[in-house]
């Protein structure tokens, strides 16, 4: 689901690690939609820079248009601007089309030395697009440099009372808020510079705002060369939480987590300074919504059991006519059994349900067992055997084994285990008449099974596996792949137990 619209005014990165791309994957990874307006290709990796060829501004500026004027933006991001006329451009665009919030990473020099910003385009940006700035995020070279462009004193930095003098002489340049990004110097835990390596404990982000608000986001430093594209990411992270309707500090914090765990969990890409793990707390789903169960029973996990269970030789045995009929009365007798504790398995489904459409989803799924617990009946009249006799018969073990199993899953876990220990059975006996309805072996003719065939194929039954399938569906998405994989072990669990079930009786 899309929430917040960016667009990102860079420059590309080949390699994937900053500016554009990476912006994008920070925009994904936060669920916004992404739009992009190129400012530079780069020839980069992650061992540097070695070309820039820069965009014309007009295109740059036509590229905004298109987006402005057709799909809208909540927020603006950039970095790379590449140009003094590029930047004259922005300015234009932010103030024609009244995008609510600009945030602007003043990318000068890549970490590994390359500029990529004209030292005389910086008094552009200062003019032109500081004053419409909500966010500005200066690391502390690039907020030294521009002091001292615009002739002010960046003074020395021994403190992080230093650095927030240092944001606040920023702050009168023209942004609201200005976010000083410490990573390139960490302190001692006392707050002051680390001078040693071993001195370096943490990081300080300093953000100065309206009324004197001063707010220091504190990580511990991590030693690391996978900070590539961390200032691209930063900024692209606190414009998503923008656009998302976060307040500055709470979006700037966020963000700073979100870095920190990048870094943290980086995926050692490429022989320099590599990237951050963008995806660290997003979720992908391996099926589309709607489609669990076809994902589901192709699984590798359950593929072949499942096929065990639906072409077992019992149910073979059954659609050719060739099941001993004392099989079949032992069958029917100990699933009239099951099914009574079937029924009680949904009933607690229905407890356990939080909607009355889920309730009564469960109540129909009974009404249906009931229905079918009266054709055995009927079957078991026309053997000679009465309802008594059916109610006085012992449990099988592998009948009592599964229905427990389903029992204590509703007992001990929550409505959707319970519902997926439920589907094995209510899956597969439609998955089992339908094999039998197309399979060139199955007797119709004189088939003393094809009632029972002919039960499962029916409009009522397929409408109940619907039924049963629309449920899982509707609630899956919302469980972690994790959860997911675990849930699918319960149903892998709950088929073999209907491979034990047919295998109660013998079938030749
Ligand atoms: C296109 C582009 N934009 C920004 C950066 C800065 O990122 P870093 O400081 O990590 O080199 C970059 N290297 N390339």
């Amino acid at each position: 689901m899309i929430n917040g619209k960016v667009l990102v005014v860079a420059g590309s990165d080949p390699s994937g690690g900053a500016g554009l791309e990476a912006d994008q994957k920070v925009l994904a990874a936060h669920g916004c939609y992404a739009m992009t307006s190129t400012t530079a290709l780069t020839i980069q990796n992650t061992k540097g820079v070695t070309g820039v060829h820069v965009i014309p501004s007009e295109v740059v500026g036509k590229q905004i248009e298109a987006c402005l004027e057709d799909v809208g933006a909540d927020v603006i991001k950039t970095g790379m601007l590449a140009s003094a006329e590029t930047i004259q451009i922005i300015a234009q665009m932010v103030t024609k089309y009244k995008v609510p919030a600009l945030v602007v990473d003043p990318v000068m020099v890549s970490t590994s030395g390359h500029q990529l910003l004209p030292h005389e385009a910086i008094a552009q940006l200062t003019q032109h697009l500081l004053p419409h700035t909500t966010v500005l995020t200066p690391n502390i070279p690039e907020a030294t440099l521009l002091l001292s462009q615009n002739g002010r004193e960046p003074g020395e930095i021994q403190s992080v009372a230093d650095v927030e003098a240092m944001g606040r002489k920023i702050q009168e340049l023209g942004p609201k808020w200005v976010l000083v990004k410490g990573g390139h110097m960490p302190f001692r835990r006392d707050f002051m510079v680390a001078k040693a390596k071993e001195e370096k404990e943490v990081v300080i982000d300093v953000l100065i705002g309206p009324e004197g608000t001063v707010v220091r986001i504190e990580s511990p430093y991590q030693e690391s060369t996978s900070t590539h594209g961390t200032g691209c990411s930063l900024a692209s992270a606190i414009a998503a939480r923008l656009a998302q309707g976060a307040d500055v500090p709470t979006a700037v914090r966020g963000a700073c987590r979100y870095i920190e765990a990048g870094i943290k969990t980086a995926p050692k890409i490429g022989n320099g300074n590599g990237p951050l793990d963008h995806f660290h707390s997003t979720y992908t789903l391996p099926f589309s919504p709607g489609y669990f169960v076809e994902y589901l029973l192709e699984h590798p996990a359950v593929r072949d059991v499942w096929n065990e269970f639906v072409y077992h030789p019992f149910v073979m045995a059954l659609g050719n006519g060739t099941l001993p009929l004392e099989s079949f009365k032992g069958y029917i007798i100990q699933d009239y059994l099951y099914l009574v504790h079937f029924s009680r398995a949904n009933a607690l489904a229905a407890y356990k349900a939080k909607t009355i459409g889920d309730i009564s989803r469960s109540n129909e799924i009974i009404s249906h067992i009931l229905h079918e617990m009266k054709l055995h009946i009927n079957y078991c009249n026309s053997f000679g055997i009465s309802k008594p006799e059916i109610e006085a018969t012992e449990e099988l073990q592998a009948c009592t084994a599964y229905t427990r199993y389903v029992l204590d899953v509703g007992q001990s876990e929550d409505w959707l285990a319970l519902q997926m220990a439920l589907a094995p059975c209510l899956l597969g006996y439609g998955a089992v008449a339908k094999m039998l309805h197309a399979h060139a072996d199955t007797v119709r003719e004189g088939n003393t099974y094809w009632a029972w065939i002919e039960n499962y194929k029916a409009d009522d039954y397929v409408e109940a596996v619907r039924l049963g399938s629309e449920l899982i569906e509707k609630n899956i998405r919302l469980q972690s792949p994790s959860r997911i994989e675990e849930l699918i072990k319960i149903f892998v669990h709950a088929t073999r137990m209907e491979i034990g079930f047919w295998e109660m009786f013998p079938y030749k």
